[in-house]
């Protein structure tokens, strides 16, 4: 999968994907990044992106014609992309939209702002609208940052251990147990009996159990469609 991220600050992406999953996916071939800095569309000395919004209020808004010409350049090749703009306003971006990004997309184009927001014309050039969350971020990158995370994790092969992608939380419908390692006793807090057993059976049910209790505490709103097992094991935490 091809990611082509728009931006004026290009080192918020290039410092990122160099590390960890995305590093990897990178080096294997699996994952391409291409950043373009949207100054470099720009038809004037000063490189200027953005300018004072009609209608008054406070801040700059982000001309348009910086965006179009980098659509347009991209566009050139005639291959086909997804373009998806971060917004405040977008829908929200959920493990959902990231299978569906990852099963439909061969290459998506990533439009990142800043300011007070983009020229709504732009809108008429992208596919999506895109929010991560309901808080306030200062740009689109750290949105573009999330959303080609969370795609490139689902991509088969890209984290070398298939297990984790499907055990991901989210995709279950709740939250992730709790996880321990060495030592087993740090200042007197001990890794729980049960994971130190050997014992599978009683070891994933532990961790079912858990999981189902964390969800029920912090994530009511991802139980849903349980088996009939998972139910039992949520009634009998109730
Ligand atoms: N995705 C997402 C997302 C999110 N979840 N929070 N904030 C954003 C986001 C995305 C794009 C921009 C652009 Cl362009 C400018 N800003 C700053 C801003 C802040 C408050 C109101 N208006 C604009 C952006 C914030």
């Amino acid at each position: 999968m091809k990611f082509e991220v728009l931006t004026i600050f290009p080192e918020i992406i290039e410092c990122y994907i160099k590390h960890g999953v995305l590093g990897k996916a990178l080096n294997k071939g699996i994952v391409e990044v291409k950043v373009y800095n949207l100054r470099d569309f720009t038809s004037d000395k000063h490189k200027k992106v953005d300018d004072y919004p009609y209608g008054g209020g406070a801040g700059m808004v982000m001309q348009i014609e910086p965006f179009y010409n980098a659509i347009m350049h991209l566009k050139a090749d005639e291959k086909p992309r997804k373009l998806v703009l971060l917004s405040p306003q977008g829908r929200k971006f959920t493990q959902k939209l990231a299978q569906k990004f990852m099963e439909e997309s061969k290459a998506m184009v990533l439009i990142c702002g800043r300011y007070e927001g983009i020229d709504e014309r732009v809108k008429a050039f992208v596919d999506e609208e895109v929010s991560i969350g309901d808080y306030v971020l200062s740009g689109g990158e750290l949105a573009a940052l999330v959303i080609i995370d969370s795609v490139v994790r689902l991509i088969p092969g890209a984290l070398g251990d298939e297990l984790s992608a499907v055990e991901d939380s989210f995709m279950k419908g709740f939250l992730d147990y709790p996880h321990y390692t060495r030592p087993e006793d740090f200042k007197g807090m001990k890794v729980p009996e049960v994971l130190l057993s050997g014992d599978h059976k009683k070891i994933a049910l532990w961790r079912k159990r858990q999981a189902l209790k964390n969800t029920l505490k912090n994530r009511p709103d991802l139980l849903k469609n349980l088996s009939p097992e998972d139910m039992r094991i949520l009634k009998e935490l109730c």
